[in-house]
C-alpha cells in the first residue's frame, strides 16, 4: 500500500497554490530572480522518514532560518548565561531589519532578528576563532543539523554583500556596545555566508524535527545540541521566529517556527515533526505567504497546535485490580504509557483513594515505556509511605524502567522481573 501523507500533501499544496499574493523579496538583487511559483512541502517524524510534495527538492538559500541552528550552536559552544549576556529572548514586535536593542546594555533583543543574529553568529565556536575557523563551525554544524554538507551560493552572498549596508549598521553598533567584540564587517561576511547556505525543504524539515527530536538528528542517530539547547531554541522561534507576527502566527498555526527570505519556512513541533515550505512571494513581515497558509492548513488538519494538547493522564491507569491473596487484599495497579508529573498524579491519586484496606500493593510498571524525573520521584514517594503505612510494595517491572528505585528513607520495596516470580512472592508470603 502507498503511503497516503503525500497524496495529502499534495493536495494541501493545491489547496494553498492560489494564493497568489506577496512579492519576492528584492532588497538582496539576487533573490529577486527567485522563481515565484515554486511551491514545496515536506514533513520530517522524529524517526527519519520524510513525506513531501510539489518543488521539495528545490535549493533555495537558506536567509534567517539559519539563526534558530546558529543560536543553537552558540548555546552548545558557549553556554545559557554566556549567550544572554549577549543576546536576550523577549519579542522584538519590530520588523526582522531594526536595531531592536535593549536600552542601555545594546543587547539585541532576541536571536531571530538581524541585530541578533549578527550576535550569535560571533559566538558560535569557543572564543577566540578566526572568522574563518568560526564560519566552518557554522557550516559544519548547520549540515549536521541538514546531515549532508550543505554549500553556500556565491551569488547569493555576493549579491547580499554588496547591499548589505543596513546589517552592517547594525553591527557597527553592536561593537560600539562591545555585544560584538570582533571587527564588525568580518561578523557580517560570515553571517551573510550562513544565510547563503542552499537547502531544500528536505534538509529543512529533517533540521527542524532535529530540534523536535530533543537536538538528535533523526536520520545520521547524531546528538547535535544537547535537549536543553533545543528546548531554548524552539522556546524562542515560539515567542520571536515569525517577527512582529508573532503573535498571529502561535495563536493561530501554534508551532514554533521560523521563515526566511528566500521563501522557506520551518515549523518544529516538539517530540512530533519538524515540516518545511518552500514558496518565494513573502507578507509584509517578509514570511512567505502560502507558506503561512499552507502551515495553517495543516495545523488545523492534523492538530499540529501546541496548545491542542491530549490530555496524557486519562490512560495511564490501564487497570486496578483488588484481590484476596490467602486472607491478605492485595491491589494492582498497571501502568502504561509515560510518566510525569501529571499522569504520576492520576496515580497518586488513584492510590490514596484505594489502598487504605488492602496490605499488598503491586505496581505493574511493565508497559510503562517512559518515566521521567519527575514520575519516578513521585511514585517512589508513594512507595515510601505506603510502606511506613506497614504495606507491602512490588515493582513489577520486567524490563527495569525505572532503575535501581530506592524509596527513600524508611521505604521499602521489592523489584519483581516477571509474572511467575510475583506469583511465587505471593505463595511465600
Ligand atoms: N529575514 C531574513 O531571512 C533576513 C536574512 C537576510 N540574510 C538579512 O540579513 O537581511
Amino acid at each position: 500500500m502507498k503511503s497516503p501523507i503525500p497524496d495529502y500533501l499534495a493536495e494541501v499544496l493545491g489547496a494553498s497554490a492560489g494564493t497568489g499574493e506577496g512579492a519576492v523579496a528584492d532588497y538582496i538583487p539576487e533573490l529577486a530572480k527567485a522563481d515565484p511559483d515554486r511551491f514545496g512541502v515536506t514533513i520530517s517524524t522524529i524517526d527519519g522518514v520524510l513525506y513531501s510534495a510539489g518543488d521539495a527538492d528545490v535549493e533555495f538559500s537558506i536567509q534567517s532560518i539559519s539563526k534558530p541552528f546558529v543560536y543553537a550552536l552558540a548555546l552548545a559552544d558557549r553556554g545559557l548565561d554566556g549567550v544572554l549576556a549577549k543576546v536576550g529572548v523577549e519579542p522584538s514586535g519590530d520588523a526582522f531589519n531594526e536595531l531592536s536593542l535593549e536600552p542601555g546594555t545594546g543587547r539585541p533583543r532576541n536571536p531571530m532578528i538581524n541585530a541578533g543574529a549578527i550576535a550569535t553568529h560571533s559566538l558560535a565556536g569557543a572564543p577566540g576563532l578566526d572568522a574563518a575557523e568560526r564560519l566552518e563551525r557554522v557550516v559544519a554544524g548547520l549540515s549536521a543539523f541538514a546531515g549532508r554538507r550543505l554549500e553556500v551560493d556565491e551569488q547569493v552572498c555576493a549579491s547580499e554583500l554588496e547591499t548589505a549596508h543596513r546589517n552592517l549598521a547594525l553591527a557597527h553598533i553592536l561593537r560600539s556596545y562591545d555585544i560584538l567584540e570582533e571587527d564588525p564587517t568580518q561578523v557580517v561576511a560570515g553571517y551573510t555566508r550562513q544565510c547563503s547556505l542552499l537547502v531544500s525543504t528536505r534538509d529543512l524539515a529533517v533540521m527542524a524535527a532535529t530540534l523536535a527530536n530533543g537536538g538528535r538528528q533523526p536520520i545520521t542517530g547524531e546528538q547535535i545540541v544537547p535537549p536543553r539547547v533545543a528546548r531554548q531554541v524552539l522556546s524562542v522561534m515560539t515567542t520571536c521566529g515569525m517577527y512582529d507576527a508573532a503573535g498571529d502566527w502561535v495563536t493561530t498555526v501554534g508551532i514554533p517556527a521560523k521563515s526566511g527570505v528566500a521563501g522557506g519556512l520551518i515549523g518544529a513541533l516538539p517530540g512530533q515533526v519538524g515540516v518545511a515550505t518552500f514558496s518565494p512571494r513573502l507578507d509584509a513581515h517578509g514570511n512567505s505567504v502560502r507558506g503561512v497558509h499552507l502551515f495553517g492548513r495543516m495545523s488545523d488538519d492534523m492538530g499540529l497546535h501546541l496548545m491542542d494538547v491530549p490530555a496524557p493522564s486519562r490512560s495511564v491507569l490501564r487497570k486496578v485490580r483488588r484481590f484476596d491473596d490467602d486472607g491478605r487484599s492485595a491491589i494492582v495497579f498497571q501502568l502504561q504509557g509515560s510518566l510525569g508529573f501529571t499522569t504520576a498524579e492520576v496515580v497518586l491519586r488513584a492510590v490514596v483513594e484505594a489502598t487504605p484496606v488492602t496490605e499488598r500493593v503491586v505496581f505493574d510498571i511493565e508497559r510503562l515505556q517512559s518515566v521521567d524525573r519527575v514520575g519516578r520521584v513521585m511514585l517512589l514517594e508513594v512507595v515510601r509511605r505506603l510502606s511506613l503505612d506497614g504495606r507491602e510494595v512490588l515493582f513489577l517491572d520486567p524490563d527495569g524502567v525505572i532503575p535501581d528505585p530506592e524509596p527513600g528513607d524508611g521505604g521499602a520495596l521489592r523489584v519483581v522481573r516477571s509474572r511467575e516470580e510475583l506469583r511465587a512472592q505471593r505463595g511465600g508470603a
